[in-house]
C-alpha cells in the first residue's frame, strides 16, 4: 500500500489539520501517518487555545516514521513557530522524501494565528527551497511575496516570484477571491488553471488542508504533479459540494469517497 505522512497541527473539531489530512488520505486509498506539531482546541467557530509540541518530540516523530516505514509523500501544514519550521526542515533534509507538499498555513478561517510572524522568514529561507509544491491561499501568497495578490495578473506574477524562492512548483489557491474559485499552477515552464465555480456555502473549514493532502496522496500513488493537482481539485470540489452542516461556524468538508467516485467516475485504486 502507498503511504503519505502529514506534519501538521491537530484540530479537535476534526475539520482541518491532521484530522482532515488523514481522512483525505484514507478516502483516496493511501495509508496516512502523522507528525503532530501543535494541539489546537478548536471547533467550527474558533481556535480557543494552542499547545505547541516540543521540537524534540517533533523530530522524534519524524524519525520514528522514516526509520521504519517507507514514506511515499509528505504533506506539511501548521508549523506554529520558527523552531518547528527549523526542526522539520532539518529532519526532512536527512531523509530526503521524493515529494513534499507544503501548505504554508498562517491564519485560521476564524482569524487565529497558526504561524507566528517571526516564523515566516524561516519558512521562506529554509522550507520553501526543499518543497516539491507550495500551496498558499491568497493572503498567504501576499505575505510570502510581500505585495497584494488580487487579480489574475497578480497571481501569475506571484507564481513566478514564489517559484524563484525555491520550490519546484507553485499552486496559488483562489478560494479567498470573489467570483469563481480558480487556482493557478506554475512549474517554471507552464502555467495551468484549475477551475471551479464558487460553491455557495460557508462550510469551507479545512479546504486547504484537504487539497494539499489529496495532492500528496495522489503523488504517493505515482502520478505526475499535474495529474495529482487535477484530481485533488476534483476531490476538494466534491468535498465542498457535499460539505457538512456541523457546528455553528465554518462546517467541514465531506470525505465520503463514494461521492467523489460518483461525481468523477473514478474507481478506488488500493
Ligand atoms: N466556495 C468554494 N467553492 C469552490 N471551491 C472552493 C471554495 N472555497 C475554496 N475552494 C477551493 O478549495 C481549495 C482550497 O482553497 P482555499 O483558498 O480555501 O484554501 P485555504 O484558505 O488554505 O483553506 P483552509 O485555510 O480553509 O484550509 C482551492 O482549490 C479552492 O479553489
Ligand atoms: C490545525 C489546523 N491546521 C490548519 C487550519 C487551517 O484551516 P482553516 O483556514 O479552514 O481554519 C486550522 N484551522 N487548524
Amino acid at each position: 500500500m502507498k503511504t503519505a505522512l502529514t506534519i501538521a497541527g491537530s484540530d479537535s473539531g476534526g475539520g482541518a489539520g491532521i484530522q482532515a489530512d488523514i481522512k483525505t488520505m484514507s478516502a483516496l486509498g493511501v495509508f496516512g501517518m502523522s507528525v503532530i506539531t501543535a494541539v489546537t482546541a478548536q471547533n467550527t467557530m474558533e481556535v480557543r487555545s494552542v499547545q505547541n509540541i516540543d521540537v524534540d518530540i517533533i523530530r522524534d516523530q519524524i524519525e520514528a516514521v522514516f526509520d521504519d516505514i517507507r514514506v511515499d509523500a509528505v504533506k506539511i501544514g501548521m508549523l506554529a513557530n520558527a523552531a518547528t519550521v527549523q526542526v522539520v526542515t532539518k529532519t526532512l533534509q536527512k531523509y530526503k522524501p521524493q515529494h513534499i507538499v507544503l501548505d504554508p498555513v498562517m491564519i485560521s478561517k476564524g482569524g487565529h494565528y497558526l504561524l507566528q510572524d517571526s516564523a515566516v522568514n524561516a519558512l521562506i529561507k529554509e522550507l520553501l527551497p526543499i518543497a516539491t509544491l507550495v500551496t498558499p491561499n491568497i493572503p498567504e501568497a501576499e505575505v510570502l511575496v510581500g505585495n497584494a495578490v488580487q487579480t489574475e495578473d497578480d497571481m501569475y506574477k506571484a507564481c513566478i516570484r514564489l517559484r524563484e524562492m525555491g520550490p519546484n512548483s507553485v499552486l496559488i489557491k483562489g478560494g479567498h477571491l470573489v467570483g469563481d474559485s480558480n487556482d493557478l499552477y506554475y512549474d517554471g515552464v507552464d502555467f495551468h488553471w484549475f477551475k471551479s465555480k464558487r460553491i455557495a456555502t460557508k462550510n469551507t473549514h479545512g479546504t486547504g488542508c484537504t487539497l494539499s493532502s489529496a495532492i500528496a496522496a495522489n503523488l504517493a500513488k505515482g502520478v505526475t504533479m499535474l495529474e495529482a493537482v487535477q484530481s485533488a481539485k476534483a476531490y476538494i470540489t466534491t468535498a465542498i459540494t457535499h460539505s457538512l452542516e456541523l457546528g455553528s461556524g465554518y462546517g467541514p468538508t465531506n470525505h465520503f469517497y463514494d461521492l467523489y467516485e460518483k461525481a468523477n467516475g473514478i474507481k478506488r485504486d488500493v
